[in-house]
């Protein structure tokens, strides 16, 4: 049994009448401890996914269970799983400190000892307890982002899941995000469900990925595959030989 298992998920979306089959008969498995990476062209239902075992997408058909629990009524994994999104800004209320943000989750839960549990969260990542009473406004994006890690550890989850976590950043304080990210993530043994449309950033950061097209899965890559080059599909070597050249040119 994987720690993540996601079998048949089908997610759809009625939009003005309209049905939209964002996620469309995915299946996948992740280990514990691992990194799976989420690729493929804008559209292809990589969020969705992510936002489904959240409970923030609506399953339609299919499955979706942790550690062998299934999800049930779309209520979230709350404790057990968290998410980080992409643009750290709009995740953080801009009318809260930082202090408020990372407290927030703790007296919701009802877990006491507060203040020490904040500052041990800010310096674990990265920041000092300085930072405690300033408004997002007063950060720059890569601590914005920082906050945004530091109160989705809060409740001590196993599984994070990463949806472009650092791709609103420049890029030297994108692999510093990385890092911090890899780190965490080996101290605490995490899982890791990272959606990102760099494949340099999935490379990087990722066991295994599965690559998406129009809500389906094309294929599943894992590092000697990644490594050797040897996609099945065409679709999977032009994605990659697209990206190869962004990075180049
Ligand atoms: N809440 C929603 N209501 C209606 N349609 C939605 C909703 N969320 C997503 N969709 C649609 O589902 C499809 C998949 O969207 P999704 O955001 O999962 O793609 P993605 O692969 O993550 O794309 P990107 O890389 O651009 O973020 C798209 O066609 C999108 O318009």
């Amino acid at each position: 049994m994987s720690f993540i298992e996601i079998e048949n998920l089908e997610v759809t979306f009625r939009v003005k009448g309209r049905l939209v089959h964002a996620v469309r008969g995915v299946s996948l498995a992740v280990n514990r401890h691992e990194s799976f990476g989420l690729v493929g062209e804008s559209g292809s239902g990589k969020s969705t996914i992510l936002r489904a075992i959240c409970g923030m997408a609506p399953v339609s058909a299919g499955s979706i269970r942790i550690d062998g629990k299934p999800l049930r009524h779309g209520r979230a994994f709350t404790r057990q799983v968290q998410m980080v999104f992409q643009d750290p800004f709009a995740s953080l209320h801009p009318r809260h400190t930082v202090d408020r943000t990372l407290s927030e989750p703790l007296a919701i839960h009802g877990i006491g000892d507060r203040d020490a549990r904040v500052n041990r969260a800010l310096e674990d990542v990265g920041l000092g307890r300085g930072f405690r009473f300033r408004f997002p406004h007063q950060l720059s994006g890569g601590q914005r982002q920082r906050v945004a890690i530091a109160r989705a550890l809060m409740l001590e989850p196993e599984i994070l899941l990463l949806d472009e976590p650092t791709s609103a950043l420049d890029a030297s304080v994108q692999a510093e995000a990385l890092n911090l990210l890899s780190r965490l993530r080996e101290e605490r043994g995490l899982t890791f469900l990272m959606v990102s449309h760099d494949l340099a950033v999935v490379d990087h950061m990722c066991d295994r990925l599965l690559v998406m097209k129009e809500g389906k899965s094309v294929e599943q890559l894992d590092r000697a595959a990644l490594a050797g080059g040897t996609m099945q599909s065409a679709y999977t070597r032009e994605l990659f030989a697209a990206s190869a050249d962004r990075l180049t040119s």
